[in-house]
Order: C-alpha cells, then sequence, then structure tokens
C-alpha cells in the first residue's frame, strides 16, 4: 500500500470511528448499539431519552461530511423521508447537526429482514406466497413513485417483516426521478438496471427479490447449475412476468402494469 493510501485509511479509520454505546447524543439520543457501517453513514440504535422508545440514528460518516456528494446524499436522504409519510416507511423523526456530526432520526422497524427470514431461519416461500408478498410491496412502491422517488436498492435485507406486516427501509441511495442520472458509461449492466434513474430498477430488483423466494424452496438435483427458468418449478405466466421485470423481455413500464399481470396469474 501506498503511504499516502495508508494515510488516508488510517484517517477514515480514526475520523469514521463509531461513537460508544451509552453516549448521549444532542442531550436526548442514548447510543445502544451500531447496526451497521454503510459506505456512506453509519448506523445506530438509540434509545430517545424523551419519549423513551428505541429509535433509528443515522450519522454521516466525518470524511464523507466533507465532500458535497456526502452531504448532498444525507440531504437527499432526509428530504425523501421527509416526503414520504407511510405507514410501511419508516418515519423521520429529526434531522439534526452538531459537533459530533449530522444525523438523521428515524423509526425503527422492529422485525425481522428478509435475508434473516431465509438465511438465518431458513423459512420457505411457494409461488402463491411470493405473488402476495410482491403485491404488497408494489402497492408501497406505488406510493413513492407516485411521489417521483425511486428507491433503487429494494434488496432482501432492506425489507422487514413486523408483526405480518412488511416495511421498505433504507432509503440511503433513494433518489428524485428527477435527479441527474450518477452512473458511470463503463458500469456493470445489473447495476445499471438495479440504479438507472427510472421507475424500472426498482421493478427489477424485485424480480431479484421475487428470485430469492422463490429459491428458498429449491433443492438443487444435481451439481450443474442451469438458469433461474429451468431450476424453479413455477408456471409460465410467472416466468413471463418475471422475465419483464428483471428487463430479459420488454419489461413492464409501471407498478400498475406489474400488478395488473400478477393479478392476472
Ligand atoms: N429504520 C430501520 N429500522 C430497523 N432497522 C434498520 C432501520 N434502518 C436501518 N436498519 C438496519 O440497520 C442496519 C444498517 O443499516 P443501513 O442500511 O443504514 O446500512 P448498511 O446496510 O450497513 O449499509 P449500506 O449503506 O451499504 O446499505 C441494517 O441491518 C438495517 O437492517
Amino acid at each position: 500500500m501506498m503511504f499516502s493510501e495508508f494515510q488516508k485509511t488510517l484517517q477514515r479509520l480514526w475520523f469514521d470511528r463509531p461513537i460508544k454505546t451509552g453516549r448521549l447524543i444532542q442531550q436526548r439520543y442514548s447510543i445502544i448499539e451500531v447496526l451497521g457501517m454503510g459506505s456512506y453513514g453509519i448506523t445506530y440504535l438509540a434509545l430517545d431519552r424523551k419519549t423513551n422508545t428505541k429509535i433509528v440514528l443515522k450519522q454521516l460518516r466525518t470524511t464523507k461530511a466533507r465532500t458535497t456528494s456526502g452531504l448532498r446524499s444525507f440531504q437527499r436522504e432526509s428530504n425523501i423521508l421527509q416526503t414520504l409519510q407511510h405507514k410501511r416507511i419508516p418515519h423521520l423523526l429529526d434531522v439534526f447537526e452538531n459537533k459530533n456530526g449530522h444525523f438523521i432520526v428515524m423509526e425503527w422497524i422492529q422485525g425481522e429482514t428478509f435475508e434473516d427470514l431465509i438465511f438465518r431461519n431458513g423459512y420457505t416461500y411457494t409461488e402463491l406466497d411470493t405473488i402476495r408478498i410482491l403485491l404488497d410491496l408494489l402497492a408501497i412502491v406505488e406510493t413513492f413513485h407516485e411521489k417521483g422517488i425511486i428507491h433503487r436498492d429494494l434488496r432482501i435485507p432492506n425489507i422487514i417483516e413486523r408483526n405480518g406486516e412488511l416495511h421498505i427501509i433504507d432509503f440511503g441511495l433513494a433518489c428524485f426521478l428527477t435527479d441527474p442520472e450518477d452512473l458511470g458509461p463503463d458500469e456493470h449492466p445489473e447495476k445499471i438496471r438495479m440504479r438507472a434513474v427510472t421507475m424500472k430498477s426498482d421493478l427489477f430488483a424485485l424480480g431479484h427479490f421475487a428470485l430469492f423466494l422463490l429459491y428458498s424452496s429449491y433443492e438443487p438435483q444435481s451439481k450443474k447449475e442451469r438458469g433461474w427458468e429451468e431450476e424453479l418449478d413455477i408456471t409460465p405466466s410467472l416466468k413471463t412476468i418475471l422475465r419483464k421485470m428483471l428487463q430479459l423481455d420488454k419489461p413492464f413500464e409501471s407498478v400498475n402494469e406489474t400488478r395488473t399481470a400478477l393479478e392476472n396469474i
């Protein structure tokens, strides 16, 4: 490693170290634990001493707070959460800046992500379960598409089930349809389909999400890998829909079009 790179890594580790458990932020939020360290932010579970409820505190990494793109992405996430007041999306509770940095406070969705449900709990989902879950998620996605917002990261760790109700979290990569595209010309095709500034990106992601659900009950018969269309035992109509969601055939243009197709299976 070059010395300057070493210095940069050291600086990043030092400045971006997470706040310690038990520390009180803004004389109100007491840190319980670190939930995750993403590229832009550090996410904590904290206790709001004023309301005595647990909340999620997202801190912009100090090194990112010095960059325009870091600040912009942070502002965008809080703007979007502010715009989206929906019972299946974390409510924005507070936004503030102090000597510890920039923070977003949001509702804690206490439940299990689909990553946990499938890979830790070993739950399996049938074709019918998958269709029902997709329809439920499309109803939530439609509410933000109507407001010109795309999530761009609808993956199994970002969908939570709480008391049988689905919730969508992590709007860290979400953007407005009017935002300029932030993809380089040489991006990987999968990334372009997932992150392009178009509603089709969320449908593509939900297509992938559906494959995770369907594969939960898949038991390989041989070591040889075949494509999902051969491996999964699903009806031709669902296959046709998934091919459109995954942009292998002419894609759906909207949530409504996708929903109608799913309802007609
Ligand atoms: N509102 C919320 N309610 C419940 N859990 C949440 C909430 N927001 C985030 N989490 C959880 O906190 C963890 C970290 O969240 P976050 O998505 O911010 O960062 P990450 O997944 O570590 O990084 P990345 O930015 O790469 O997605 C995840 O396990 C996520 O499930």
